[in-house]
């Protein structure tokens, strides 16, 4: 007689980890992949662009797209905007990166950066590019170096608008499609303090042998938290909904309309956070460069989070038995990735795609210049298709 049993279980019987509050710069450096900076802007400024997004969030929307067959409605409002005179693409109108970041829907032109955001990017870049400096670089980061000789410029960035406690934004990775592989992305958050949230994606060959943590990242006004490369691939974040937050109160009263030194009397309070991620758009992942699908919309890039091969994430020298300590000075050359580009026709065609699917092939697509040689070749430097 035959005995049916049932399937082993797929339970994992690794431990249980309970949230990690990284409470200040040295435990996100330790934990994540990312990099907490406090008072990045100078206080006026940082109020300044606090007012300058409040009253623009008023003509904000909320993002839609359908999920299966249900239209979803983004818990919180946003707007896309792109630098006029970024040094990268002065005649590149970067409408359908725009229309792409509401996940398809037609929209305005993204709005120019206000003066204050401009302002804002010249102590943001240093941040950043003093930042990159000091990390190892993966493989497949861009290369390139700006007019002014940085390698990190923002010339496109993301806003959103939190009101009160019950605003957020779901756990999602960013869609890499202008960012390419390996993106760096600069947070600066404005405002009422929340919680940025992190958490891991358990590759499949380590299911059950490790168990994801998360990470909850208070970030308080004026505070940059950059995602560095890896965080995509790895991570999924989300600003989670919470039952109580702190009125902001801001340093400095407005400024008066017409009056540019002068600032009003009373200074009122808010319970809005806002959040600007500064991103580059590279110029090897123009939009005319995106593959399209029978649908004839821009693909989307994706990372295979679930079936990456971490590789030696760790520093080799000192290797650590936290699975999710990070050291900037691993190796991380090594580390493997395959990256897919898919349709994306379904978040505005009532979940209808047409189901197109193909590895993105670096080389063969002309991308670059990278910071290593691409996984699989033998060239010993990068390929460098184009000038920047
Ligand atoms: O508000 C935040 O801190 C996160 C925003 C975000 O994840 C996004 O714009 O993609
Ligand atoms: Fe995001």
């Amino acid at each position: 007689m035959t005995v049916l049993r049932p399937p082993p279980s797929q339970k994992s019987s690794a431990p249980r980890q309970p949230p990690l509050l990284l409470s200040n710069p040295e435990m996100v450096s330790q934990h994540t992949p990312c990099t907490l900076h406090h008072s990045v802007l100078p206080p006026e400024l940082a109020c300044d662009l606090f007012y300058t997004m409040l009253d623009a969030a008023q003509g904000w929307s909320r993002n839609k797209w359908w999920l299966f067959d249900r239209l979803v409605e983004s818990p919180h409002r946003t707007s896309f905007f792109a630098r006029l005179h970024d040094g990268v693409d002065g005649d590149e109108t970067w409408q359908e990166a725009a229309q792409f970041w509401y996940n398809g829907r037609k929209t305005e032109a993204p709005q120019p950066f206000p003066e204050e955001m401009e302002e804002a990017c010249k102590y943001i870049e240093k941040v950043v590019n003093d930042e990159l400096r000091k990390r190892d670089r993966y493989a497949l980061e861009w290369a390139g170096n700006g007019n002014d000789g940085q390698c990190w410029r923002a010339n496109v960035a993301a806003a959103n608008c939190y009101e009160g406690a019950k605003e957020t934004v779901g756990f999602h990775s960013d869609q890499l499609t202008y960012l390419g592989p390996y993106p760096t992305i600069a947070s600066l958050s404005l405002g009422t303090s929340r919680l940025f949230r992190l958490r891991e994606v358990i590759p499949s060959s380590e299911t059950g042998k490790r168990n994801a943590r998360t990470y909850n990242i208070p970030v308080v006004h004026n505070s940059l938290t950059i995602m560095h490369a890896s965080t995509q691939e790895r991570f999924k974040h989300c600003v989670p909904p919470q039952s109580t937050i702190d009125i902001f109160r801001p340093s400095y009263p407005r400024r008066i309309k017409g009056a540019s030194s002068e600032r009003e009397q009373n200074i009122e309070t808010s319970n809005c956070r806002i959040n600007i991620t500064f991103r580059f758009y590279r110029p090897d992942y123009r939009p005319h460069t995106i593959p399209r699908c029978k649908c004839g919309v821009p693909a989307v890039l994706k990372p295979d989070m679930k079936g990456r091969s971490d590789g030696p994430v760790h520093d080799a020298k000192t290797p650590s038995k936290d699975p999710n300590k990070f050291s900037v000075n691993a190796a991380q050359q090594d580390y493997s990735i395959r990256y897919w580009w898919m349709c994306y026709a379904g978040a505005q065609s009532e979940g209808k795609t047409c189901g197109m699917w193909k590895v993105m092939d670096a080389e063969a697509e002309g991308r670059g210049p990278f910071v290593g040689p691409l996984p699989g070749s033998h060239a010993s430097s990068s390929k460098v298709t184009q000038e920047d």
